[in-house]
């Protein structure tokens, strides 16, 4: 007998299965709104220029391929960490943030995780948004972590429950963590606004409560990396030692290369060294040390003098790609004569947009005119171009007739 023979066969990715169906189709226009990868506007994956200008200047150093250091090519934490926090802030010039590079976001998050699992003084229980980003909850349980939600989108304005949520976490038991996106919400696109971040910060603090911020959009949502990590810097501001996870898959478009980071605040620099030195500890059991190409890719993108604002200009060309395809969306079902009110979808911010649409009617778009979307209505925006836009808005007319 097999040892495997009682292996049952998993449940495909939700996210996966639908890219597997879209291939499937023999239909010429198709469309694929389920990936969360960004495309141009002919619908093809895009490598930033600055990013091939990097690897171009790499190649050109004959660099060796000796191993990174367990937390990472210091080239690439040290400018994460200011990307993040801000060039001029007093985490920067204190050095209080204890940053390790991470097999990015979702890496970052499980070294996170696990470090709070063996470390954290109070609850082991963390409270993600209503809904959150897939992988949260798996990556949480993998590290041992208990996973609770608070409330956060409402699906009948499509928008934030702001009050919900203040309710929910107003409830939190202290000393808990609680997990916020920072930027581009996963899959909602749904943001706090300033003021509302605001309040978030103070019942937070009130509450006792942990943040934990998933920064995996930061530029590729407003186009503006200070603007996208506005929030994160409020909570510092306010007093908050914070955890927070980076991803360069989509600023970067560095997907396949996996690059992030993980960084949590201290209040001295000793601290952050014996922190950083129990982060090191979970790392080598578990990978020993990253990759370093793509490290080195965002390092130099980030630190060139060249090659730093005309990244700005990349990801805020994505941003505004995306930003102008919501708007054409919305323009193109007006101009189909629909009545719905459709203004979440200029609302919304980053990769994703809730639309609204019910199971039935999601279904009614795959079946009959072969657009292929996650079942809760989320559709990828960057699966949206000038091509198309027009034939997703009437068939969307169509079927919320
Ligand atoms: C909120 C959030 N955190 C973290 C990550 C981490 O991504 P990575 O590990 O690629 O950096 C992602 C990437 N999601 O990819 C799109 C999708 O499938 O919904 C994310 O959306």
């Amino acid at each position: 007998l097999s040892a495997w023979a009682h292996v049952e066969l998993g449940p495909p990715d939700a996210i996966l299965g639908i890219t597997e169906a879209f291939k499937k189709d023999t239909k010429p226009e198709k469309i694929n709104l389920g990936v969360g990868a960004y495309r141009d506007d002919s619908g093809k994956p895009y490598v930033l220029p600055t990013v091939k200008k990097a690897e171009e200047k790499l190649l050109s150093k004959n660099l060796d391929k000796e191993y990174a250091p367990i937390h990472g090519l210091p080239e690439f934490t040290g400018a994460a960490a200011k990307l993040a926090f801000g060039e001029d802030s007093d985490i920067i010039k204190n050095g209080l943030n204890a940053s390790a590079q991470a097999i990015s976001g979702t890496g970052a998050l499980r070294i996170g995780t696990a470090f709070l699992k063996s470390f954290f003084p109070g609850s082991k229980d963390v409270w993600l948004p209503t809904p959150s980003w897939g992988n949260h909850t798996p990556i949480l349980k993998h590290s041992g972590l208990g996973v609770q939600q608070y409330k956060y989108y409402d699906p009948q304005t499509c928008g934030f429950d702001f009050k919900g949520c203040m309710d929910d976490i107003s409830k939190i038991p202290e000393n808990s963590v609680i997990m916020l996106h920072a930027c581009a919400h996963n899959p909602t696109g749904v943001d706090p606004k300033k003021e509302e971040w605001k309040e978030l910060s103070q019942l937070v603090k009130d509450r006792k409560l942990f943040p934990y911020f998933d920064m995996a959009y930061q530029g590729f949502a407003s186009g503006d990396t200070d603007r996208d990590a506005w929030a994160l810097r409020q909570f510092i501001q306010d007093g908050h030692q914070v955890m927070v996870a980076q991803s360069f898959a989509k600023n970067m478009g560095l997907y396949g290369e996996r690059a992030g980071m993980v960084s949590v605040t201290c209040n001295s620099k000793e601290e952050a060294e014996r922190v950083l030195s129990q982060i090191k500890i979970l790392i080598r059991p578990m990978y020993s040390n990253p990759p370093v190409h793509g490290a080195r890719i965002a390092g130099m993108v980030l630190s060139d003098p060249e090659l730093r604002p005309q990244w700005e200009q990349e990801v805020k060309g994505m941003a505004d790609r995306i930003i102008s395809m919501r708007q054409q969306l919305v323009d193109n079902l007006k101009k189909e004569g629909s009545s719905h009110n459709w203004s979440h979808i200029t609302e919304q911010i980053g990769m994703f947009c809730f639309t609204g649409l019910k199971p039935d009617q999601v279904e009614r778009l795959t079946k009959e005119y072969s657009i292929y979307l996650t079942k809760d209505g989320r559709i990828s925006i960057a699966g949206v171009t000038s091509g198309n836009v027009g034939y997703l808005a009437r068939a969307m007319h169509e079927v919320t007739k």
